[in-house]
């Protein structure tokens, strides 16, 4: 058995089943930068508060289960096909995240960047920079649902705080100055995603609630509901468990990093990095793979927040991760039109992924 992610990198599956592991049962590599540099920086960061109130996870949370409470009719209004930048509410079974298998068992719902939304915007941006050009431009799509803007916001903002702090020490650990990344990410590609995974029998272990995946952007701060059905392949090729801690963020991030988690409040997963840092890092980071699968026999909420650069951002092997014998693995890619190809190859059939492509050119519509 085997995984193959979207840049074509091959992971041998052991088995299908996930066993339970011990939290801190990691996979431990070693970041040759400056470690005392990183880890001191790490240990602040994850020994300090994450500095998101439990009021703005609930209340995301409550948003979520009120959204998708709704008749069908009243998502679907918002429905991502309607979205030139595939934004918007996605009905069960419509995204096939694994394009291998079979389609997601879950619904979601995926907002991005905006400055109402960003508390550390600069002074006066009311909208995103429409100079930022990418095939990720254009906005949002929020429902009619009263209060949900307002719910999504105020978690959204403080989640970004936290994303714009673990990026600097992303930095660090890329043996970069720390502020390196500050001017790329004052309007990040940042896109927030509501889920939730219906109660499905605990002996269909062939449906799945996300198929296998490594995430698209730098890093993913998970903020799980209260079911365990998160599950990681490690570096063995055995599925694990990665099951919510109360008060904990789950963030995909690489090895080392991970043994910091203790009982903090911040919890750093044994994932690796996500595919943008890996084409960043000249793969320096690699993309951990994980999946989805709901056997707990109740419903599951989960609001993960993935983080990368503006969408204009050209991403190229950084100079820390390439010369000296380490050729640059990655051609440079545009990280709007990166994320744009990748969500469309699990959402949109060919003909559909065209015709968009060619109303956001224009040409259709000339
Ligand atoms: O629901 C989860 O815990 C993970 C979701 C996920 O992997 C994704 O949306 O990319
Ligand atoms: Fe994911």
């Amino acid at each position: 058995m085997e995984f193959t992610s979207f840049s074509g990198r091959k992971r041998t599956l052991a088995g299908n089943t996930a066993r339970k592991a011990e939290f801190n049962e990691i996979p431990t590599i070693s970041l040759t930068a400056p470690q005392g540099q990183v880890i001191a920086q790490l240990q602040d960061a994850c020994t300090r508060d994450h500095g998101v109130p439990q009021h703005a996870i609930d209340g995301v949370f409550a948003t979520a289960r009120r959204f998708f409470d709704q008749d069908l009719e009243l998502k679907t209004a918002v429905h991502y096909k309607k979205s030139a930048i595939l934004r918007g509410y996605e009905p069960i079974a419509e995204v096939m995240t694994d394009e291998t298998k079979k389609a997601d068992l879950n619904e979601a719902f995926n907002c991005g960047y905006e400055p109402e939304l960003d508390t550390q915007r600069p002074d006066g941006a009311q909208a995103v920079d429409s100079s930022l050009d990418s095939a990720m431009q254009g906005s949002n799509a929020w429902p009619s649902q009263a209060g949900f803007k307002t719910g999504v916001a105020a978690y959204y903002g403080q989640v970004l705080a936290l994303a714009r702090r673990l990026m600097r020490l992303f930095a660090s650990a890329l043996e970069l100055p720390t502020d390196f990344f500050d001017s790329v990410v004052t309007q990040p590609g940042a896109m927030l995603r509501l889920l939730k995974y219906p109660a499905q029998d605990p002996s269909r272990s062939d449906a799945l609630g996300i198929g296998a995946h490594t995430d698209i952007e730098c890093f993913t701060i998970l903020a799980q509901g209260t079911q365990p059905a998160l599950q990681i392949l490690n570096v063995d090729g055995h599925w694990i468990q990665a099951p919510p801690v109360p008060g904990t963020f789950v963030v995909n991030i690489g090895g080392e990093l991970s043994r910091l988690i203790a009982d903090k409040t911040l919890t750093l997963m044994p994932y690796r990095l996500v595919d943008m840092l890996a084409r960043w890092s000249n793969d320096k980071f690699i993309s951990t793979v994980h999946r989805v699968l709901n056997i707990t026999g109740e419903e599951r909420y989960s609001v993960p927040f993935f983080f990368g650069p503006s969408y204009d951002t050209i991403l190229r092997p950084l100079r820390t991760c390439v010369g000296e014998g380490t050729e640059a693995k990655y051609e440079p890619v545009k990280a709007g039109d990166y994320v744009y190809q990748r969500l469309t190859k699990s959402r949109l059939s060919k003909e559909e992924a065209e015709t968009k492509s060619l109303l956001a050119s224009g040409v259709a519509a000339a």
